[in-house]
C-alpha cells in the first residue's frame, strides 16, 4: 500500500526579495519518507526549507501539509506538526541546555515530568545526556549541534508518549545541515537515529553536502540546479556523473561499490 504524502508542493516559486532563486517546484513527500536535498552554495536550499515550513508566506498558496494549505495552520497548531533545524545553531544567552531542550515542549501542556522524561529518551538518542546541566554557550559546535537537533525532535512528540512508542505519521521533520559540525561516530549516530524516528512514521527533509553520508539514509534526493530542480527520484538514479557534474559544474566521479552503493568523489 503507498504511504499518504504529508507535503505536497505544487508550483512553487523560491525568492529571497524580488529575486527568483528556484522556479516550478513540484513534489510530494510521503510519510516515513526521508528526502535528502543537494546543490550548490546559494542555490536556494535554506530558501525553500524556509518556504516548506511555513516561515515566508509566500509558499502559503503553493504548500500543502496533510491536506491542508500552510497558511491554515494556527502556529500553536504548525509547530506541534512540523519542526524545523537551522544551518546555524547558536543562542544569544547563557541557558542551559536543559532549558533549550525544555523550549521544545514550550507548546505543549503538560507536567514536568513528562517533559523531563522525554527531554530523557531524545538526550540518550543523541548522546547529550552529560551535557544537559551545561551552558549552551560553552559547548563545542557538534555539542551544540546535537543538543539543537535534540530541541527539534522533542517539538514534534505528542503529549504522554516516549520516545521508543512514539508515533509521528504526519510529522514533518526539516533539517538544514544538521551533521556539519559532528565527528564521524556521531554523523553516524544521527543518521540513524533519524532513520529509526523516520521508521516510527516521521518524514524528514534534509539539507546537506555530505552526499555520502546522506544517501544511504535518503529515499528520494531533489538535485537542485538551475534555478529549480534538476532531478528528483531513488539516489540511484539521481546520483549520476551526468547530473552531479552538471548540478556543481564541475566534474565528479561516482564509484560504485561491490555491494551495489556508490561514493561520490572529485
Ligand atoms: N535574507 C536574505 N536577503 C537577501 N538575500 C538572501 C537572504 N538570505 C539568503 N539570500 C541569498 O539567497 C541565495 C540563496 O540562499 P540560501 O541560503 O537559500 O542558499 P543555500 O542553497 O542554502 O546555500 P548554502 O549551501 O551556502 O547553505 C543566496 O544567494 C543568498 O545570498
Amino acid at each position: 500500500m503507498k504511504t499518504p504524502a504529508i507535503l505536497k508542493v505544487e508550483g512553487l516559486t523560491v525568492k529571497q526579495g524580488k529575486r527568483v532563486l528556484l522556479e516550478d517546484l513540484c513534489f510530494t513527500v510521503a510519510n516515513k519518507e526521508f528526502v535528502g536535498v543537494i546543490g550548490e552554495n546559494g542555490c536556494g536550499k535554506s530558501s525553500l526549507l524556509a518556504h516548506l515550513s511555513g516561515t515566508d508566506d509566500t509558499a502559503n498558496t503553493q504548500v500543502r501539509m496533510n491536506n491542508r494549505l500552510l497558511n491554515s495552520y494556527d502556529p500553536k497548531e504548525m509547530a506541534c506538526q512540523r519542526a524545523v533545524m537551522q544551518q546555524i545553531t547558536t543562542a544569544p544567552f547563557g541557558f542551559l541546555v536543559e532549558e533549550i531542550l525544555l523550549l521544545g515542549r514550550s507548546r505543549y501542556k503538560e507536567s514536568t515530568a513528562n517533559a523531563l522524561a522525554l527531554i530523557n529518551d531524545v538526550a540518550q538518542l543523541l548522546d547529550i545526556r552529560h551535557l544537559i546541566p551545561r551552558n549552551i554557550q560553552t559547548l563545542s559546535g557538534g555539542e551544540r549541534q546535537r543538543v539543537f537537533l535534540a530541541k527539534t525532535i522533542l517539538q514534534l512528540l505528542n503529549v504522554g508518549t516516549r520516545l521508543h512508542i512514539a508515533d509521528f505519521t504526519g510529522k514533518l521533520l526539516l533539517l538544514d545541515e544538521p551533521t556539519s559540525a559532528l565527528d564521524i561516530r556521531h554523523q553516524k549516530a544521527v543518521m540513524v537515529a533519524l532513520q529509526s524516528l523516520k521508521q516510527a512514521g516521521l518524514a524528514i527533509i534534509c539539507v546537506s553536502h555530505d552526499i555520502n553520508l546522506i544517501t544511504p539514509y535518503c529515499d528520494t534526493i531533489l538535485l537542485l540546479a538551475n534555478g529549480g530542480c534538476l532531478v528528483k527520484g531513488p539516489p540511484k538514479a539521481v546520483l549520476t556523473q551526468h547530473y552531479l557534474t552538471q548540478c556543481f559544474q564541475t566534474e565528479i566521479a561516482v564509484l560504485y561499490r561491490e555491494d551495489g552503493s556508490h561514493f561520490i568523489s572529485f
